[in-house]
């Protein structure tokens, strides 16, 4: 079979469907302090030794600050129609509130005008994991004050970009900044702090509906929300593994659906958490009821899931499916999951809008020869689950865009740049862009999907 050959399904996506890549602030831009930025949590994070893999920093990254213009030709060339980005909060305010940095805002005003010139729908999302130092000085999320630093940011943002960005994401991943940042602290800023936890998740709870009345205020329509989902299945049906996968399905799924949904928390919360649990009065709970208009969906892989009293705080543990593919992040390849949860958001939360904001595999690619990388693993995998998404539309899912993780090859938190999920390689020397098998690939699953090959 010709490993180019897009070889999807033909059933067409819904007409405006995005096809897209995302990349976030900190992962790829460099330059973290030109022109009045102020430093972030990871800047700090990275440069503090030991936290990250070879002792990277994104000091340089992809140096898209500088090559945002290249990058911009480069998403046209892959027939991108839509581009995924963040905004780093310290170039917009340097101490995190007050001043604003004019240069920070004229950076992204000129980022989204180029992609508007090209045809390429802006997706912004508010906050990407890269807090300002200034405000984690003040106590970051964990500060009660944390949701109204967030609420005035993207107020300046949408008061500045709202005549040109209709799409927008107020949080990347809340279970990931509060688990990574503040419970196993293998994120900045972190912590590892099961009391603490709770409260950084019920702030940034709070900061997503100050954030979407800040922009309804402002007019602005269209704000989601892009949460990481990984469908739970148990590893046998012994009530200890089914009790086990539950409780995993609602740390990890439910947390913070299930309050802006429905203006309360999984029942499972406060067994897992026990006295570091909170209580919520009623109304501290209805607070929390901020249905975004459409949710972003960061699928990568599923856990199999087996009871384990030792890994806490579930009691629950992930088992190894050793037969199946895993990428070079050690997950499993399971495109099935990606219908699955598209389904399970479908049939729990009232088939609202939704678009699959990252999907994506990091592979130990080959060197690249004569031009060419030929990484037909990543190709495997986008094709696997491009089918997969076609199967949630089948089902009637109201799915309405697809973006790849990742544009670039570019800093992957605590790996730095050892793990690469880049439709297209970034030289590690002088930074050289070169499409990979995968770009080409998804720029002719494009081309076919919308009846052009
Ligand atoms: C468990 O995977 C998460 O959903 C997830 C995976 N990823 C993410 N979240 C982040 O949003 C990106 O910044 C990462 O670069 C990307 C790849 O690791």
């Amino acid at each position: 079979m010709n490993e180019q050959a897009p070889e999807m399904p033909t059933d067409s996506p819904p007409s405006g469907f995005l096809w897209g890549a995302a990349t976030s602030s900190y992962q790829i831009e460099g330059s973290p302090l030109a022109d009045g930025a102020g430093p972030s949590i990871w800047h700090r994070f990275a440069h503090t030794p030991g936290r990250v893999l070879n002792g990277d920093t994104g000091d340089i990254a992809c140096d898209h600050y500088r090559r945002w213009r290249e990058d911009v030709t480069l998403m046209a060339s892959l027939g991108l129609n839509a581009y995924r980005f963040s905004v780093a909060w310290g170039r917009i305010l340097p101490e995190g509130t007050g001043r604003v940095n004019q240069p920070g805002l004229d950076f992204y005003r000129h980022l989204v005008d180029a992609l508007l010139e090209q045809g390429i729908e802006p997706m912004l999302t508010l906050y990407h994991w890269d807090l300002p130092e200034a405000l984690d000085a003040r106590g970051g999320w964990a500060s009660d004050a944390s949701p109204g630093w967030f609420a005035d940011y993207a107020r300046i943002l949408y008061r500045a970009l709202g005549d040109r960005v209709r799409l927008w994401i107020t949080l990347n991943e809340p279970w990931v900044i509060t688990a990574g940042g503040y419970l196993f602290g293998d994120l900045a800023p972190g912590h590892r702090s099961q009391s603490e936890t709770p409260i950084v998740a019920h702030n940034l709870l709070r900061a997503h509906a100050a954030a979407l009345a800040s922009g309804r205020a402002e007019g602005i329509e269209r704000i989601g929300l892009a949460v990481n989902l990984e469908p739970q299945y148990p590893a046998s049906p012994l009530a200890d593994d089914i009790a086990a996968t539950a409780r995993r399905d609602a740390f990890i799924n439910r947390w913070f659906l299930d309050p802006v949904f429905f203006g309360r928390y999984p029942a499972e919360m406060e067994a897992i958490f026990g006295t570091a649990w909170p209580e919520y009065s009623a109304s501290e709970l209805d607070a929390l009821r901020a249905p975004p208009d459409f949710i972003g969906v960061n699928y990568y892989s599923r856990s199999v899931v087996r009871a384990d009293p030792t890994e806490q705080p579930v009691g629950a543990r992930r088992v190894r499916q050793d037969a199946r593919p895993h990428t070079a992040m050690d997950w499993e390849v399971y495109p099935q999951g990606l219908t699955h949860i598209l389904a399970w958001i479908q049939g729990r939360y009232g088939n609202p809008p939704v678009y699959i904001t990252e999907n994506g595999a990091a592979f130990d690619d080959p060197p690249p020869v004569a031009g060419r990388l030929h990484d037909r693993q990543r190709v495997a995998y986008l094709r696997s689950h491009l089918r997969a998404a076609s199967r949630a539309l089948r089902r009637g899912v109201d799915l309405r865009g697809y973006f790849a993780w990742s544009l670039l090859d570019n800093f992957e938190w605590s790996y730095g740049y050892a793990k690469r999920f880049g439709l297209v390689r970034v030289d590690p020397v002088d930074r050289q862009r070169l499409i990979k098998d995968s770009g080409r690939f998804y720029r002719d699953a494009i081309r076919r999907y919308e009846g052009r090959a």
